[in-house]
């Protein structure tokens, strides 16, 4: 048993089909009185529904949640919770809607109640994203951490299935680095291993079956479980090339870490053998690399950044500036790397095997 150091966070979670229900209740044991809900211009009819559950506790809807947090987003979001004199953010919606109310949380300390509709994860890190001048920066603040959080499998019946299986991946991803992290414990370990599970057995039979019930409490308890994992652990290569892909060359979240997540997997293969093992494992998988890119590709999801908008001309600029910064990876990836990250973005934008 190796040693380790184990932190849990202050969170609550209800979990369960229909556990909207109980939101009144969970707004009261938060003591708040004035909520600001936030949500996507997509997601408005969600939210308008929430406000209504929330009678005279609605101080209003901001509805223009996008994503990687444009920072004008974020000021005029905190501008309206200032104005409307909010005592907390109930956001429904994915990560773009969790990440707009830990952009509020960030500046004010205004507690967050999130009703997650992906399976991002965002709602159980204290990590924030915010996008300036083309640039993405991430950091860790407890005060953004959701103080509670109401997983209800019925409102992700909704979730398109190409969204619902890119998503799944995103949430794959943050255990599956989690597995490698500098600061994994075993508590994590179990709980990246089950949820990676959770997910690779819910994503077909959503393919499937959009609305099967079970199938989306599955994936949106796996989502619990990998968020938790990237909540509590460091993040490494993967993240740092999906940052980049998405901060600075407008990709999308979830598509880009479903293409990327093989390569960097395989990146790392030989350095992280224990990882690998596990992550395969849990997939029912051969191999961990290989084992991931069938997840995407038999779920019909995308397999190369050429087929999600990433142009051939960018691949240099993405190498140099993932290098640039780099987190800690169980091989390094700093500047001397530059020439293996620009040959495994190759590969992820031409959609190759990962080696
Ligand atoms: N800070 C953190 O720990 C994390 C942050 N993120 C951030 O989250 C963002 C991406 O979030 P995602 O959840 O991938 O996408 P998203 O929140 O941008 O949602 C994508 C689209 O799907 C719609 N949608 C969401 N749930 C729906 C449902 N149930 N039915 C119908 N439509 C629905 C949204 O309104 C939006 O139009 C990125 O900015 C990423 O950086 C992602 C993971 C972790
Ligand atoms: O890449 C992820 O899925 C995890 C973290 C972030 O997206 C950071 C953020 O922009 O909030």
């Amino acid at each position: 048993m190796r040693d380790f150091v184990y932190t849990s966070q202050p969170q609550r979670v209800v979990f369960g089909a229909g556990s909207l229900q109980h939101l009144a209740r969970e707004i009261e044991a938060l003591g708040a009185r004035r909520a600001l809900v936030l949500s996507t211009p997509e997601q408005r009819g969600q939210a308008e529904r929430v406000a209504a559950m929330l009678g005279a506790h609605a101080a209003g809807i901001f509805d223009r949640a996008v994503m990687h947090v444009p920072i004008e987003t974020a000021r005029e979001a905190r501008e309206v919770a200032r104005k409307l004199g909010a005592d907390c953010a109930v956001a429904i919606g994915g990560g773009s809607t969790t990440g707009l109310g830990k952009a509020i949380a960030l500046d004010s300390g205004l507690p967050i109640l999130a009703i997650p509709t992906t399976y991002a994860g965002s709602e159980m890190t204290p990590i924030y994203g915010l996008t300036e001048a083309g640039l993405k920066k991430t950091g860790k603040d407890p005060r953004v951490l959701p103080r509670t959080v109401i997983y209800d499998p019925e409102l992700s019946r909704s979730l398109p299935v190409g969204l619902s299986v890119t998503s799944g991946i995103n949430a794959i991803a943050h255990a599956a680095e989690g597995l490698y992290a500098q600061d994994s414990n075993p508590v994590m370990d179990l709980m990246a291993q089950e949820g990676i599970a959770a997910i690779a057995r819910a994503l077909p039979v959503i393919r499937r079956q959009p609305d099967d019930i079970d199938a989306r409490a599955d994936a949106l308890y796996g989502a619990w479980l990998c968020g938790t994992v990237l909540g509590n652990v460091g993040m490494a290569l993967h993240h740092k090339l999906c940052h980049t892909l998405g901060g600075s060359f407008n990709l999308p979240h979830a598509e880009v870490h479903t293409v990327v997540l093989p390569h960097a997997i395989a990146f790392n293969a030989e350095a992280a053998p224990r990882a690998m093992a596990l992550i395969a494992k849990a997939l029912g998988a051969e191999s961990a690399p290989a084992g991931l890119q069938a997840l995407a590709r038999d779920n019909g999801a995308p397999v190369a950044l050429k087929d999600i908008g990433m142009k051939a001309e960018d691949l240099d600029r993405a190498a140099d500036i993932a290098v640039g910064n780099p987190y800690w990876n169980p091989r390094p990836f700093g500047p001397a790397e530059r020439d293996a990250i620009r040959a495994l973005l190759q590969r992820a934008f031409d959609g190759d095997p990962p080696r």
